[in-house]
Parts: C-alpha cells; sequence; structure tokens
C-alpha cells in the first residue's frame, strides 16, 4: 500500500467516484472524500463503476473541507490540487510519497479558498481551447506520474 492519496472534493458523478475508487484499489492509494458528495456511496452507478474493488479500497469520508484541512495539516501532509488553471505541469512537479493529490468536482472544479489553501496547484497541459479532462482520467494520469516519480 502506498502512502499517497486521492481525494475529492464533493465530487457529484458517482461514476467517476467509483472508477477512481477501483484505481485506487488496483494501485494500492488510499482515498478521501470530502462531503457533502453529490450522491450516496451506496448509489448503484457508483457500485457499477467501483465493482467488487470497492471491498478493498481504503476509503475516509471527511464531513466536510475545515475538517478535512484540519486532518491533513495534523498529518503533515501537502496538498496537491490538480487544476486547470494551474501553471506547473503535472510532469514537472516534484512528488513527494504522502502527498494527497486533490480533485475538483465535475460541475465546478474546486472554489477559491480550496485553491489558494493547496499548497500546490499543477496542470495537465490540454490543447488550446478544451476545457477539462475527465476527472478519473486526470486521477489517473498524476498519480500514475506520482507513482513513477515515489518508485511506490
Ligand atoms: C471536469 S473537471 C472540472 C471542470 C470545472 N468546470 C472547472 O472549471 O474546474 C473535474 C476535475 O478534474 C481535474 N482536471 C480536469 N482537467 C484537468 C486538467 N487539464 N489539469 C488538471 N486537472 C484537471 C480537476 O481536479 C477538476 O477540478
Amino acid at each position: 500500500m502506498s502512502n499517497l492519496r486521492i481525494a475529492l472534493y464533493q465530487p457529484d458523478i458517482p461514476g467517476n467516484t467509483g472508477t477512481i475508487l477501483r484505481l485506487a484499489a488496483c494501485l494500492g492509494l488510499q482515498v478521501d472524500i470530502i462531503e457533502p458528495a453529490g450522491f450516496v456511496l451506496s448509489d448503484k452507478n457508483l457500485k457499477r463503476a467501483g465493482m467488487d474493488y470497492l471491498a478493498s479500497v481504503a476509503m475516509t469520508r471527511h464531513v466536510n473541507w475545515d475538517r478535512f484541512d484540519a486532518w491533513r495539516l495534523s498529518e503533515g501532509r501537502r496538498l496537491v490540487l490538480a487544476s486547470t488553471k494551474a501553471a506547473l505541469p503535472y510532469t514537472t512537479f516534484e512528488y513527494l510519497p504522502n502527498d494527497i493529490l486533490l480533485f475538483g468536482r465535475e460541475s465546478a472544479g474546486v472554489p477559491d479558498d480550496v485553491h489558494d489553501r493547496a499548497d500546490h496547484r499543477i496542470i495537465i497541459k490540454m490543447v488550446e481551447g478544451q476545457r477539462s479532462i475527465n476527472v478519473a482520467m486526470s486521477a489517473a494520469m498524476i498519480a500514475g506520474e506520482a507513482l513513477r516519480q515515489t518508485g511506490i
């Protein structure tokens, strides 16, 4: 099990969360869900995407952003936000083995105060004119790079 974590800020599409939970189960990553989510965690679309992998994922639910942020500070973990508004390419950033990779909600990303609280903000560069990548695809790309660098 890696010490890297994926955090989802108020996710609102259950199929994406299920896909990320399956990814985390397969890569040995832990997952933080920052509530409120736009669905219940027993949602059938989440279960369909996560399949039986859900049984082996290490997931923590946090009741709100403030509680999550206080917890991660107490753990001494950096918060690395994936954002379409960032400037630093995700392949240039140097990850630490205990980083938390934070992803925004599908409909609206993260609010400005959460954006500002992150220790670092990284982007997957896209071609001119495109808006954003699916959150689960973004998580797979960035987690893959973080694991490649940290070697765990
Ligand atoms: C569908 S996107 C959110 C789109 C939202 N309208 C916005 O402007 O942020 C969901 C999440 O995926 C991640 N994401 C999507 N594309 C990305 C990119 N090119 N670089 C970094 N993160 C990205 C971010 O964490 C984003 O908050």
